[in-house]
């Protein structure tokens, strides 16, 4: 279970967490789309649930007082029909996390998609994860089609690649904002409002910061799935910070896996982690107890990718892209 490239704040976790996410790995690796939505110990909102380890409860969400309407046609730059979700989710057993089926209307998921095109993914001030391999030319555009099969070469003498290849399956991630520093396994210490901080994007930040969720976004990781991509258990701790992690999931459908270190009085050992089903226009926020949670995704079901009506819906049609926001400073 290793994942291609190192990736930001991806702390190695523990032999206790790997050893509870494993069969779960395991034995939802050939799972089908079908048995996974009707599997009793995978979480979705729009069927029963129940398990011994957790006890989900539904909790009234006031879209009002959040301006949800508001938000999402600013960063939509158009109207925005939706009926806004009545509910979100809290687990007894992982203080601090919420689970937000459906929040984001296909408009605002459609635009999220063009922005990480077109926008977020370009600069050089945007790390990916074939930069530490390759010269990828900026500004990168991963839908310019001119030349899709020419070769970039690998710094090190490896194989070299393409865009066409880097669109397809290479591309796993790419930051914004604050950029990790990977020798020193740390965010820049800027000070806020000062020359020089990492500067993030205004439209997301708007999109994602208070009053909807508790969080002034400063960094974040945009993680790119191909179906049978895996992300390995771990905690995101490099942040000073303690406030809420938010993670907008688009495209494809995934099992994500959630889980703290506690002792289950019923079984009296490690519980093991909770199962969600998350699928395009779901966020789920990781906040409180639950901040540095052990968690990873399990599996990706081709095939499951709603009709945004985006310019790049063939390609959404084969990804899932997960936006994972974070505050960097206290
Ligand atoms: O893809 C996801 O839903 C989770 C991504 C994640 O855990 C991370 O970026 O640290
Ligand atoms: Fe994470």
């Amino acid at each position: 279970m290793t994942l291609e490239t190192p990736r930001p704040s991806l702390s190695p976790s523990p032999a206790p967490a790997n050893d509870l996410f494993r069969p779960y790995y395991k034995s939802h690796r050939h799972i089908s789309h079908e048995d996974a939505l009707h599997s009793p110990d995978v979480f979705s909102s729009y069927k029963s649930y129940s398990s011994p380890h957790y006890t989900i409860q539904q909790e009234q969400f006031d879209a009002e007082s959040v301006g949800l309407k508001n938000r999402f046609e600013t960063f939509a730059q158009t109207q925005v029909d939706f009926a806004p979700p009545k509910h979100y989710y809290t687990v007894e057993e992982l203080p601090g996390l919420l689970i937000y089926p459906n929040l984001m209307p296909p408009a605002v998921q459609s635009r999220l998609v063009t922005e990480t095109i077109e926008q977020y993914l370009p600069p050089k001030e945007h790390l990916n994860n074939l930069d530490l391999f390759y010269d990828i030319p900026r500004p990168f555009n991963l839908f310019n089609n001119e030349n899709p099969h020419a070769k970039i070469l690998h710094r090190e003498g490896g194989k070299p690649t393409s865009r066409d290849k880097i669109k397809n399956k290479q591309l796993r991630w790419v930051t914004l904002g604050g950029q990790y520093n990977w020798t020193t396994k740390a965010y820049p210490s800027f000070i806020p409002g000062t020359e020089g901080f990492p500067y993030f994007p205004k439209n997301l930040y708007e999109l994602l910061s208070r009053p909807l969720f508790s969080i002034n976004p400063e960094a974040a990781i945009i993680n790119f799935y191909s179906p049978g991509d895996i992300l390995s258990p771990h905690q995101d701790v490099a942040e000073l910070s303690q406030d809420d992690l938010v993670s907008v999931s688009i495209g494809l459908d995934a099992i994500f896996y959630v889980g703290l270190n506690r002792y289950d009085d019923s079984e009296n050992s490690l519980a093991p982690p909770l199962c969600l089903m998350l699928r395009s226009g779901d966020v789920i926020v990781m906040g409180g107890k639950s901040r540095h949670a052990y968690h990873g995704i399990g599996k990706v079901f081709s095939n499951t990718s709603p009709d945004l009506n985006s310019p790049y819906q063939d390609w959404l049609d084969t990804k899932r892209v997960n936006i994972n926001v974070r505050q960097m400073l206290q």
